[in-house]
Formats: structure tokens, sequence, C-alpha cells
């Protein structure tokens, strides 16, 4: 498939110039040779150790003999079924990769008591892949652990059924090595975000069945173009739109991928999380409809399609997926490049898990609901209506905010909710956003504590039908997942944002409550 990227921009001299600048200063060649300066001094020693996805379309070939042998030898025993514990980095790209190809992956990226219970089925033909970079992050891990158990109680060998992505020498790794697991260690010199054509990427795509070697193939077609130093290189005229856009005030990107893969959340993820920082940033907002509505500080992008968009800043970029990848990638370097910021480290992220944390050790105590009430709990206002809290919190909501939905509820099961997304936002006239938690803290989390702080935020959790213990630990993931929303919510407070959160204790008709209040 060819690759085409088309642009408009009312700024057509300043992105121009952009182009113009970093074509000087050879910013696309010496991006290949792995230069950690061209971020400046204070991101160089991150960028030192991050910047080896410039080359994966060939180291990244020797896995995949392995990959294959191994899907093999699985599917002769009968193991077909694939689920993938990880989330962020760990999980979008083989989202996006198997979506693409048609094949079933079922990414369980969540703590929900509820979603990760569904999971556990067909034991004896599922092969569980637990990824996790730093193999320290507690969502996977509590999975892993729930999976072992699963597999022991039904009578089967978990080293038969469970396959583990890491770098090398984490925590995860030295456990699972000594488990009998078979282990995939990936390249350290990548971050998460940016490990879609790593091991990260490419083992569960390829146990699930995806042609892991093509989208290699397609990533290596795009590179001739991208580590030329010249003006028509799609990823500098990319990350030139974005980043002259953001600077502009135009700080918003709404994604819209008319193949219907998910590419845009995989770009949500790259996008935010390393450009959400200093408290500036680019926030993605992932469109469901090619019409869903636009505001005057978003940049339109239609992902799979050459015709673009008739908003003034818009793109349209069609490619490969395995192109459109790296593509991003260098774009999102760029803009990094542009608002002077470090794109390869997400420094607000670990505030949250810190407070979760205290919350679950105990060293911190759960916040008390300020109303108490037979279907929600409304935390962080004095309403004692879930439509008169909603309606204070969409006051909030001025010419310069954006609204998050924050949803810590079974995706699986409630498919459909993004809707209110769009219709939100049509109601509003700002840009809203629909995050599953504790899926979105690992993508948009991170812009929504360290970007420009003009975030409005509505959480909604609930009690689960049947909590799950997690094996080993001292805390059940119905506790954990509670831990989760109360610490962002307390780091979004102290950060100076309004954070109104509704706790179901009756699922259908709390959303019913919301459904009604934000209509
Ligand atoms: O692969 P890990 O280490 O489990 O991390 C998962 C995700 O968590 C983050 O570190 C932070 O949210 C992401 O950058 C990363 O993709």
């Amino acid at each position: 498939m060819t690759n085409r990227l088309r642009i408009q921009t009312p700024q057509h001299e300043s992105v121009e110039s952009a182009v113009e600048a970093l074509v000087a200063e050879r910013f696309a060649s010496r991006l290949f040779a792995e230069d950690p300066t061209l971020w400046g001094p204070e991101a160089e020693s991150e960028a030192a150790i991050r910047l080896s996805w410039v080359t994966l379309h060939e180291s990244s070939r020797a896995l995949v003999p392995d990959i294959v042998a191994l899907r093999d030898e699985l599917r002769g025993r009968g193991v077909s079924r694939v689920v993938l514990c990880g989330m962020g980095g760990s999980s979008l790209a083989p989202e996006v990769i198997c979506a693409a190809e048609g094949v079933e992956l079922d990414v369980l990226d969540s703590s929900q008591p509820d979603m990760v219970r569904s999971a556990i089925h067909d034991l004896e033909s599922t092969v569980v892949v637990v990824s996790s970079k730093s193999g320290g992050t507690v969502e996977t891990d509590s999975q892993r652990r729930i999976f072992e158990q699963a597999f022991t109680d039904a009578g089967l060998d978990p080293s038969a059924h469970i396959v583990v992505v890491t770098d090398p020498g984490s925590p995860l790794d030295e456990q699972a090595t000594a488990a009998g697991y078979r282990v995939f260690r990936a390249d350290p010199h990548v971050g998460g975000r940016y490990s879609a054509l790593t091991a990260f990427g490419l083992v569960p795509s390829g146990l699930a069945g995806a042609d892991i070697a093509a989208l290699l193939d397609q990533a290596g077609q795009v590179v001739a173009d991208l580590e030329d130093d010249a003006a028509s290189n799609d990823g500098l005229r990319l990350g030139a739109l974005l980043g002259v856009a953001a600077r502009e005030g135009v700080d918003k990107v709404v994604l819209f991928d008319h193949d219907g893969r998910g590419l845009g959340d995989w770009i949500e993820q790259l996008v935010a999380e390393s450009t959400g920082k200093d408290e500036t940033g680019i926030l993605p907002v992932v469109a469901l409809s090619p019409g869903d509505p636009v505001t005057s500080d978003e940049i339109v992008v239609h992902l799979g399609t050459e015709d673009l968009p008739s908003q003034p800043w818009s793109a349209a970029v069609q490619g490969s997926l395995g192109g459109q990848f790296l593509i991003w990638e260098v774009a999102t370097a760029v803009a990094g490049r542009i608002l002077s910021i470090d794109p390869f480290d997400q420094p607000d992220v670990e505030s949250a898990k810190a407070a979760a944390r205290e919350l679950l050790g105990g060293d911190a105590s759960l916040p008390e609901p300020d109303h108490r009430g037979d279907v929600a709990d409304v935390y962080g206002s004095s309403a004692t209506s879930v439509a008169d809290a909603i309606g204070e919190l969409l006051q909030q909501v001025g010419d310069r905010e954006y609204l998050a939905l924050q949803l810590y509820l079974d995706r699986w099961a409630l498919q459909g909710l993004e809707s209110l997304a769009p219709r939100l936002a049509a109601r509003l006239s700002r840009p809203v956003t629909f995050g599953w938690g504790p899926r979105f803290l690992h993508s948009t989390g991170q812009y929504h504590k360290g970007g420009t702080p003009v975030g409005v935020f509505l959480q909604v959790t609930c009690d689960p039908a049947e909590d799950l213990p997690v094996p080993g630990r001292d805390f059940t993931l119905g506790q954990f997942i509670e831990s989760q929303a109360a610490g962002d919510a307390q780091v979004l407070r102290d950060k100076g944002r309004p954070v109104l959160r509704l706790h179901l204790h009756d699922l259908e008709a709390g959303l019913a409550a919301i459904k009604d209040a934000l209509a």
C-alpha cells in the first residue's frame, strides 16, 4: 500500500519553515543514527537509551521464526485462544495489529474484577501472554497471579499456558524464568509506547495468527523516506504540522480511523504520553465517526484515507500499518522537539501510581463520599444527586477546558458507552475524551496530569458484581481499582483540577442517571 500524507493549514509558512529548519539541522538522518542530543541536554540521558525503535524493522526479524514456531507448537496442542495481559505500550499495538488482520486477541488491560473474571474460560485451549517492560506494573502482575491460580485449579500446568514478554533482568523476567515459563526478552532500548515492532507487539500478535513478517516489511518500506533530510519527508511534515499547530493553541488532535482498526487508540498513547508534560502538549481525542464535533483548538486527522477533512487544520494519512507506526513515532519525536519537551519520559504517571500504592498499603485512607446514595455515592461535590453533581461539573467546562470521561468499568461488557463523548462534545462545544480506567492511566493519563492544565474530570467507579482476590497479595482487585481511581483523583485535585467521582452501587440505574444528566 502506498504511504501518503496530505496536510492543510492556515499557517502554511510556519509549517514550511519548521520543516526547513528540521531539514537544515539533519533531524531525520540524526534520528535514524540514534543521536540523543536532538531534544536538548535535559532529555539526552533518557534519549540515549530510547532510540532503538528506528532499526526494529531489521533487528526484530530474528524474533519471527521463534514466534511462528511457538504458535505452531501451541496450535498442535490445541491451544489457540490468546489472552494478552498488559497495559499501555504493552498491549495497544497488538490490539491494533490483530484488529487490522481480523485475528482474535483478548486484550485484558484492566483491574476491574468482573472483566478479569470474564477472561477466565476455556483454559485448556488458552495461552496467556503476560507483557510488561518494567515487570512491575501491578495490573499485569495481578492478572498473572490470577491466571496462574486458575490454571492450577483447573489441573493445568501454568508453564504450558503462560508466555512472558519483558525486559531482560526485570523482576518478571526473574520470576518467569524461575517458574520455567517461555520468556521473550525485549529490546530494553525502546520505550513502551514506541515498542509496537519489538517483542511486545510481535509476540502476542504472532501467536494470535497475525502476519508479523509482513508488518516488519511494511515498516522497512517507509524508512528511506523517513530518514531522508528532505522537505518531502512525511514524518517531518506530520510532526511539524502537529508541533506548529500546538504552538498556535490548536493543541488537540482529533483522530478518526477510516479502516476501523483502532489505530487512534495506539496514537493516543504515543502522542499523549510523549508530549503531555511541563504543562504543555497535544491532547488526542479519538473520534467515533468522521462527523464528530470539532472545536477551533483541534486539528483533525483522518487515518486510512487520502481525503482531507474540511477543517482548517487537518491531515489525511494513508498507508500500511507497519508504515503508520513508524511515521507517527517520527512525527511525535519531531513534535516533541518543536514543543521543547522530552518525548521519551512520562514523569507524571508515577505520581498516580504512588498515590494508589499508599491507599492500597494503608499508608493513606480512602476518601469518604461527600454524599451517600442508594444508586451512587458522590465524591468531590456538595450535590446530593447524580444530575446536580454532573450539572455543577459541566459548569466548569469553559472556553479553554476539555472534559475527560473516565470510566473504571468493564469495557468488554459495556461497549458503546464511548458514544457519550461525541454527544457531550456537541452539547458543550468543547473537546470530550473518553477513557476506560485503568487503561487510560497508561495512555492519556500522563497528559491529564502533566499537560496543559485545562482538564475537567468525571470519574465513574462501581461495586463489582463479585470481587476477585489477588493470590499472594493482601488486596483484592476491587480494592486495587478503587485505589487507582482515588489516587488519580487526588493527584488531579492537588494540581487544582476539578474531579467529580460517582461510585455506582447499582450499575444499571447509575449509568442511566449519568446518561440522562449528560444528555
Ligand atoms: O510495560 P509496563 O512496564 O508494564 O508498562 C506499561 C505502561 O505503563 C507506562 O509505563 C506508564 O503508564 C506506559 O508508558 C507503559 O506503556
